[in-house]
Parts: C-alpha cells; sequence; structure tokens
C-alpha cells in the first residue's frame, strides 16, 4: 500500500478517473447473460472480463464478496485474484464484505483484509457497526496504520434499513447518526478527505442525518435499486462531493463485451462528474 492514507488516494483517483465505483457481483443471472458456466471457470471469466475492460479508466472497484464466496476457495482465490489486478493498474478496491464481531475477533478481519501484507488487502472494507462502534476499534487502528480505509454502514439502500437505522441511541441520536459522529471524530484530524467513510445509499429520503463527516460516502443503490444520478444532490446536500456512486448490475448488466462495459461505465462517471461536481 502507498504511504498514502485512504481519504487521500480516494480524492486523488476520483480527481483523475472519475467518481464512479463499479461494484463487482457475479450474480448467477449475470454469469448466465455472459453466457458462462454458474461454478468458479464462469466467475474467473465474468470477474477478470471485468477487470480486464474497465481496471485502468474507473477508480474505484467494490467487488461484493458473497458472490466469490460462494464458490468457496475457488472463489476467494479469484477475488484475490482480481484485487491484485485491479489494484496493479491503479485502481482502488474496497471489499464490500460487511465484517463486524467483538474486538478481539475484528483483530482477525483486520489481518484478513487491512493489513499491509494482509491474504486479502484492499484499500478499504466495509463493517457493520451492529455490535457498537467501538467494537471496530482493532479495525480502525490497523487502517490507521497500513493507510487502508473503512466504510461502516450507517444509512443503508434496503427499504428494511431505518428500522434498527433511525432508532434512537440510549445517548440520544439514532444509530445512523451517532455512527456519523463516530466517523467524524475519526477524520477530525484529516488533512483532506479522511479515511473514515460512511455508508449511505443512493435510494434514502433526504434525511435530517449531518452527512458531513469530513470523509467519504459510499453510495450503492443506484440503477438497479432505484437511485439516480440526479437524486444524490438531494440526499448529500452539502457533502456531496465526497460521494462515491457505487453501480453493480446496471454497469455489469452492459457485459460481456469490453466495448460495451466501457461505454456504460464512462456514461455513468459523465453523469456522477456533473452532478457531484467535478
Ligand atoms: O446499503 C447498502 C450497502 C451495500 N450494498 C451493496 O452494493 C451492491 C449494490 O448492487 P446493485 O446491483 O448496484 O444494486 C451490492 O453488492 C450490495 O450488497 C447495497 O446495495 N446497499
Amino acid at each position: 500500500m502507498s504511504n498514502q492514507p485512504f481519504g487521500a488516494r480516494l480524492r486523488a483517483a476520483m480527481d483523475t478517473r472519475g467518481p464512479l465505483c463499479v461494484g463487482i457481483d457475479p450474480h448467477a443471472h449475470l454469469l448466465a447473460a455472459w453466457d458462462l458456466p454458474d461454478d468458479p471457470d464462469g466467475l474467473a471469466s465474468f470477474t477478470y472480463g471485468v477487470v480486464d475492460a474497465l481496471a485502468d479508466r474507473v477508480a474505484v472497484f467494490k467487488p461484493q464478496s458473497a458472490f466469490f464466496e460462494r464458490f468457496g476457495s475457488a472463489g476467494i482465490a479469484v477475488l484475490e485474484e482480481a484485487t491484485i489486478r485491479l489494484r496493479e493498474a491503479g485502481a482502488l478496491v474496497i471489499i464490500d464484505a460487511k465484517r463486524g464481531d467483538i474486538g478481539s475477533t475484528m483483530d482477525g478481519y483486520a489481518a484478513a483484509y487491512l493489513a499491509e501484507k494482509a491474504p486479502l488487502a484492499c484499500d478499504a472494507l466495509t463493517v457493520s457497526p451492529y455490535l457498537g462502534f467501538g467494537s471496530l476499534q482493532p479495525a480502525i487502528d490497523v487502517a490507521r496504520e497500513s493507510g487502508a480505509g473503512l466504510f461502516v454502514l450507517a444509512l443503508t439502500s434496503n427499504p428494511e434499513g431505518p428500522q434498527f437505522q433511525s432508532a434512537r441511541t440510549v445517548d440520544g441520536p439514532t444509530v445512523a447518526g451517532a455512527v456519523l459522529d463516530g466517523l467524524r471524530s475519526l477524520n477530525a484530524d484529516a488533512d483532506g478527505l479522511g479515511s473514515f467513510g460512511a455508508v449511505v445509499g443512493a435510494t434514502i429520503k433526504p434525511t435530517d442525518e449531518v452527512l458531513d463527516i469530513n470523509g467519504p460516502l459510499l453510495a450503492p443503490g443506484l440503477g438497479a435499486q432505484g437511485g439516480t444520478a440526479e437524486g444524490l444532490a438531494a440526499v448529500f446536500g452539502s457533502a456531496v462531493r465526497n460521494v462515491v456512486p457505487s453501480s453493480s448490475r446496471e454497469i455489469l448488466g452492459a457485459g460481456p463485451s469490453a466495448g460495451a462495459l466501457q461505454d456504460a461505465a464512462d456514461r455513468a462517471n459523465d453523469a456522477f462528474r456533473t452532478v457531484l461536481g467535478y
């Protein structure tokens, strides 16, 4: 990993290549649409097809761990290799695994994904604060040390999210508000964009929560889940410049032709550039 912290590397990558994050979600139906078998070979052809087409023009990729895990160790090997290839091409990789556990187990996840020589070393990892924001501390410590980033679930894109995320904590703020407050504190000493981000779905209703955390806001939910580029300004307000718009099925569905994937990514990037003020 470079000496620069994740937030600085993310800002530079988005300024250079545009803000789009392409989600790599090898759903069974997408493998079928690409005329590939639903097995580890199909997974590898699909994933490396996306990598070969887009690694040198898109700033950020977000492989969804679930779709690699479903093929066991062979699937994890593809995730590992894809992450290496993407990073060698100058792209940043956020592994979307939504890890979260007691602190001592978070040490294990940090060793798997965030440490400098981790087997699945990535630029950032999605984590869940369900066990309490403080339970994430081991991951925060390792990320600070290695220069990696974290994205903590705050206001997720699914309709069930508000059931817990809008509930009040014993201290007063909502659960999402407490997560955002924790992230703001972590980013307080950052020079530029901080490395500790929130997941805030592009589908959520405009919110009273203060989204300005001086860190990145990963926004899934675009395309297949109904979120739109135009809707981002209303959701994110003054924090819109820190949004990392993430789209999976909508981009991947353009394949398998490399040219069609590139056109889809370029079109999305252009739309996000305009809306996010690049
Ligand atoms: O709030 C969240 C957090 C994560 N996701 C993940 O993003 C992609 C969305 O895929 P699309 O095909 O663009 O809908 C997927 O991997 C989710 O697990 C999310 O959607 N919402």
